[in-house]
């Protein structure tokens, strides 16, 4: 008969890619069961939406018929637990990810729906908080203008905000306690109130992953944001342009300040190149080449991907879906692989115990 040692010795050969490390080391391997015509065990991966999940998988199936037994049945149940970010005090959201762009309309808050929807299509508990004062669009991406959520009380007198759910995630807007067509002059005390009580008085419920979508540029919220919650890292979106990049630029240099200090989870280049439907295979790089990929390497940052300018995204956002729900979309595979890298990264920060910061002075 098989014992659970054979097996934790064939698989302590399995190295995961990212941690570099074996997964018996890590702790990944649990629930080992042994009869005489099949193994089963589960891995334990530190994000559903883990990039190497059919790569370990399949080195697990190899170490065992290399190590144990070549015939017998494997059944590998391929899990994951998210860790939370170090202190983090809302102990119902794992992590914090804040969306950020320097310059407006470079299509962040496609890129924070599509995030996050992103992540929980590949298995994560996620939620969604539209922080835009200026420009709430959430709403209409997800076909919910209108909509006003619920406020229940709780068994201790407090007052619940009901997130709205769809598409699987859980929502909250600035916009869905603003009217549309009245302009609220922003204060900073009003922005500060308005922004804890999205996160506080919300019932969120248990979130591997809360997605921020920020308003553009450095001010109140990005501040009240990054002093009150231990955001666990930021997405950069911009477009290639260089006035993008340079506000780009200082938006990265906000979240490195001494006293925010929130990670850098890479760069994501929206509207990058242009295809026509006519020719497919033309790349035309109409606001110049690279210059995403580029602003991350001066970070020393992840570059998480590039997007093309295509009328589906925006066809789709102004009819109420984020285009990642349409599986059919090749646009969508982008956004899973954007989602997978953030959240990769996630992980992978949360193993490393100092965070090393590129010296900004230089
Ligand atoms: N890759 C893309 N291809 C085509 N249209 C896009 C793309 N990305 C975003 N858009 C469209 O561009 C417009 C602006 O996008 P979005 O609202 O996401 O930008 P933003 O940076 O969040 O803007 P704001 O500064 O108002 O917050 C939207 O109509 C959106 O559908």
């Amino acid at each position: 008969m098989i014992t659970k040692e054979q097996i934790l010795h064939a698989l302590s050969f399995v190295e995961d890619p990212d941690f570099k490390k074996d997964l018996v080391t890590l702790n990944m391997i649990k629930d080992i069961e042994i009869t005489p015509h099949k193994i089963s065990f589960s891995v334990v991966l530190t994000t559903p939406a883990c990039p190497m999940k059919d790569h370990i998988e399949h080195a697990c199936r190899n170490a065992i018929a290399h190590f144990v037994d070549k015939e017998i049945e494997v059944s590998i149940n391929m899990t994951s637990q998210v860790k939370s970010a170090p202190n983090q005090q809302l102990d119902n959201i794992k992590n914090i990810i804040v969306v950020a762009s320097g310059k407006g309309g470079v299509g962040k808050s496609t890129v924070a729906a599509n995030l996050a929807l992103a992540l929980h299509l590949k298995g994560a508990k996620t939620g969604l908080l539209d922080a835009d004062i200026y420009g709430p669009s959430i709403p209409m991406m997800f076909g919910v203008e209108g909509a006003r959520p619920k406020a229940s009380k709780t068994t201790d007198g407090k007052t619940k905000i009901e997130p709205i759910e769809k598409f699987g995630i859980k929502l909250l807007s600035i916009g869905f306690f603003t009217d549309p067509n009245q302009p609220i002059p922003w204060r900073g005390p009003m922005v500060s109130a308005a922004i804890k009580q999205l996160f506080n008085d919300a019932d969120w419920g248990e979130l591997d992953y809360l997605v921020v979508d920020l308003p553009p540029g450095t001010g109140d919220v990005h501040i009240t944001v990054a002093q009150n919650y231990p955001v666990a890292g930021a997405v950069i979106v911009t477009t290639p342009q260089n006035v993008a990049l340079a506000d780009a630029t200082k938006g990265i240099g906000m979240f490195m300040m001494n006293t925010i200090n929130i990670p850098l989870l890479g760069v994501v280049e929206n509207m990058a190149y242009f295809t026509p439907a006519e020719l497919p295979d033309n790349k035309y790089y109409i606001f110049g080449k690279d210059g995403g990929k580029r602003l991350a390497e001066k970070f020393d940052a992840p570059f998480l991907g590039e997007l093309p300018l295509v009328k589906s995204i925006s066809d789709a956002g102004d009819n109420g879906y984020p285009i990642v729900t349409d599986e059919d979309e090749l646009i969508s595979k982008n956004f899973i692989s954007i989602a997978e890298k953030v959240a990769q990264q996630l992980s992978l920060q949360h193993n490393i115990k100092e965070v090393q910061k590129p010296d900004f002075t230089q």
